[in-house]
């Protein structure tokens, strides 16, 4: 039990230990010590129990005092039996305990003198001892994880129960299944211990096993009272510091703001910043509302934001007192000029750069976290050393960010890999090993990758490109499945089963959209086009292709479904964002649905649970119709958004739309009643009985025959 004193005392959280052992426990060995009054048992086992006594009182006061701070109180009354607040209260009750066992031994003593109750006393300490894993595997099955057992009170190896747990926690990231790993390191150890156990009993994890990490963990880790080093960093005898103590961000954007977050709430002890030059955005993620909606995310800064975590516009000053920078502004595709709708526009890390060269007075780590073209850190470089101020110096890393909107928080607490890229000279590599330094507070080593400069750059292009096939792959399939009668969620799992295709980003439906797919594979086309590579470029080129034709292929359907007109239709369109789980709608699906549908003069009532009417009106205004918004209705409530339609069209699969009451949503609108759906998330047998006539992206009508 020392271990585990030990461990609940340092994490301040009794996690998943039940304070009802230490119950058992020390009424067991009370009715023991009487026994020996009545049958002198061996005096050693009578000390024994006398220390078992003093160890889970020392135990319950502890537990009593940690668990009050992390929970409602509990009045003192019998409905709530071992789980008062104050300690005081658990010694009144053994208090009434040893009086009354104590009274019977007296009278059997002095007056029975009886055989059978001298046993009952000692039988029932040997009965109450034998329930003593009771409360423990109740709480253990509870939370289906043995989180609250120390390791070493079970004995497991903890690197490999680490990555255990990084594997589930990645695969229920990939299932869309959001998982916060909000606790710290120390109590995350206890929930690894619960993994392991769970192997060693030979237990087959089911897929859907609970990780035992609640989201709301009580009193954040790395304490208030965590100094945050004034002193300068240890520096190399290349100049470069090596532990960082202070780290800037510009961009405070989707992946600036989590991505240093994540960082600041697993390294206490670095003072993170950052930076915006939109005023808005930084009152925003001062003050909140947060100015991007991710799970889980409201949760980080609420518990580091003001502790080692700043948000400002005071760029200069936040980058002079930084060791390590990293650049996160937007690299969007260019609108004008040459490379126009194809080239990654490199205007905002160049006017980043100079900012930083500007502003520096001390050597600097400079990170690529943006996504850029191959070979721009040379750009980076070139602006760095023609205008750096004598006897600085500057260091350039790659290090590309691969979380995905939606689930943003649990990538970066559980990232598949972090990539560095750096130069391979000795201050490139104490660079370098800086920043793995840092990621090492939280990943496991062997899962940060270190490469060079290039490699690391066009490593996140790829990633992406391969991403996006792997969608455009699916998509195409589904345009044959329509037209043999396959079915292409069940063509996808067949494939997806082959181990060396994996079931992983195999899901159809109408296209992908994002910030991303589509800006970096034009980049990447580009970036073929000038290095004279047209086959390679043509090749990738072609996923964006496809994505264009799925879009329009499924807004074909809806118009030739709904008897080739649907001019003054009303259609609903069920989401905007571009994927569940994010407000962002950048390169949306459902923004190509909806223009084309404008373009056909329906009427859309459009509904999505978490992007703004007013990030909906901006973009639907940037598709300049002639009609501008009067077609559109903006709905809060998704019944009111479907009555009256004709057609509803899926455009996002927000878990919602599983479960709505499509009895009600066909009664209110007007016959025949269609339902498209781009995301392949609904049961198209239980709608077709409700009445619906029902499409979905890679599914053709069911079979008929005569024989049933
Ligand atoms: N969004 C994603 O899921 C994602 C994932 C991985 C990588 N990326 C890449 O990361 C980069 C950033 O993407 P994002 O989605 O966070 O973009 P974003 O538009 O949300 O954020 C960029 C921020 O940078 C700010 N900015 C621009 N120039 C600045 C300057 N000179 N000084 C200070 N602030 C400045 C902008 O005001 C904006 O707030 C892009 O290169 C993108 O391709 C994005
Ligand atoms: O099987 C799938 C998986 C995704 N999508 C669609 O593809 C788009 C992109 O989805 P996703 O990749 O999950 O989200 P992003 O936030 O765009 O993340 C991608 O782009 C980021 C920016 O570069 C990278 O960091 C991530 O690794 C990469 O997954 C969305 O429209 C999805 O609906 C599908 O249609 N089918």
């Amino acid at each position: 039990y020392i271990p585990q004193y030990m461990n609940i005392r340092t994490s301040q959280d009794p996690g998943g230990f039940s304070p009802l052992v230490c119950f058992i426990l020390i009424s067991a060995n009370i009715l023991r010590v009487f026994f020996w009054f009545l049958k002198g048992f061996e005096l050693t086992l009578l000390c024994q129990s006398v220390m078992m006594i003093a160890a889970q009182l020392v135990l319950l006061e502890l537990i009593v005092r940690v668990q009050l701070k992390n929970r409602p109180s509990k009045r003192f009354a019998m409905e709530n039996f071992w789980q008062w607040d104050y300690f005081g209260e658990y010694l009144a009750f053994l208090g009434l305990f040893v009086f009354s066992i104590a009274t019977v031994t007296i009278l059997n003593k002095l007056i029975f003198g009886s055989v059978w109750i001298t046993e009952a006393v000692g039988g029932l300490a040997l009965m109450i001892e034998s329930t003593l894993a009771m409360p423990q595997f109740y709480s253990n099955w509870k939370a289906k994880a043995t989180g609250g057992l120390s390791s070493q009170l079970i004995d497991v190896d903890e690197e490999e129960a680490l990555e255990e747990l990084y594997v589930m926690t990645r695969r229920r990231a990939t299932m869309d299944e959001h998982v916060l790993l909000a606790k710290p390191p120390e109590a995350a150890k206890n929930t690894l211990a619960g993994i392991s156990l769970t192997n060693k009993i030979k237990v087959k994890l089911k897929p859907d096993l609970e990780v035992a990490v609640p989201q709301n963990i009580g009193p954040p880790y790395g304490s208030l009272e965590m100094p945050i080093p004034t002193n300068a960093a240890e520096s190399t005898s290349n100049g470069f510091p090596t532990h960082i103590t202070k780290v800037c961000c510009i961009g405070a954007g989707y992946v600036g703001g989590p991505t240093c977050a994540v960082i600041a709430d697993r390294c206490p002890h670095i003072k993170v910043t950052i930076v915006d030059i939109s005023v808005e955005r930084i009152r925003l993620w001062n003050e909140g509302p947060l100015p991007i909606y991710e799970p889980g995310l409201e949760e980080v800064v609420g518990r580091c934001r003001g502790r080692n975590l700043f948000f400002t516009t005071d760029v200069t000053r936040a980058i002079e007192e930084a060791e390590l920078i990293f650049v996160s502004v937007n690299t969007p595709t260019k609108t004008s000029g040459l490379g126009a709708g194809m080239a990654a526009d490199l205007k905002y890390i160049e006017a980043a750069t100079r900012m930083i060269v500007d502003a520096s007075t001390s050597n600097k780590i400079i990170v690529e976290k943006s996504t850029v073209p191959c070979r721009t850190a040379q750009s980076i470089l070139t602006i760095l050393e023609n205008n750096c101020r004598p006897n600085v110096c500057f260091q350039v890393l790659s290090n590309p960010e691969f979380l995905a909107e939606g689930t943003a928080i649990a990538d970066l607490q559980a990232p598949d890999r972090i990539l560095i890229g750096g130069m391979n000279s000795p201050a490139g590599k104490d660079a370098q090993e800086a920043l793995v330094k840092i990621y090492s507070n939280w990943v496991p080593r062997k899962r940060i990758i270190t490469t060079n400069l290039w490699s690391s750059e066009l490593s996140k292009l790829a990633a992406n490109a391969m991403l996006a096939q792997r969608i455009s792959s699916v998509n195409a399939l589904s345009a044959l499945c329509e037209a043999t009668g396959a079915d292409i969620d069940e063509v996808a799992t067949a494939v997806g089963w082959d181990t060396r295709i994996g079931p992983n980003f195999l899901k159809a439906g109408v296209g992908f959209g994002g910030s991303c797919f589509h800006k970096d594979i034009l980049n990447l086309v580009y970036l073929c086009e000038s290095l004279n590579l047209p086959e390679v470029a043509h090749y990738w080129k072609q996923v964006v292709d496809l994505n264009e034709y799925q879009k329009t292929r499924f807004v074909r359907k809806i118009i030739s479904n709904l008897f080739h007109t649907v001019s003054n239709k009303r259609i609903a369109i069920l989401g905007f964002a571009f994927k569940k789980n994010t407000g962002d709608t950048r390169e949306t699906p459902a923004l190509t649905v909806v223009d084309c549908l404008l373009a056909e003069d329906a009427q859309l009532s459009i509904y999505d649970p978490v992007v703004s009417h007013e990030q909906m009106l901006e973009d639907i205004s940037s598709l300049r119709r002639p009609n501008g918004t009067s077609n559109i209705t903006l709905n809060t409530d998704v019944y009111e958004a479907c009555k009256e339609a004709d057609a509803l069209v899926v455009c996002t699969e927000w878990d919602q739309f599983k479960t709505l009451d499509y009895k009600r949503i066909y009664q209110s609108m007007r016959k025949p009643a269609f339902i498209f759906d781009g995301r392949l998330i609904l049961d198209p047998i239980e709608l077709r009985q409700i009445g619906f006539s029902v499409e979905i992206i890679g599914k053709s009508q069911p079979i008929t025959s005569a024989w049933k």
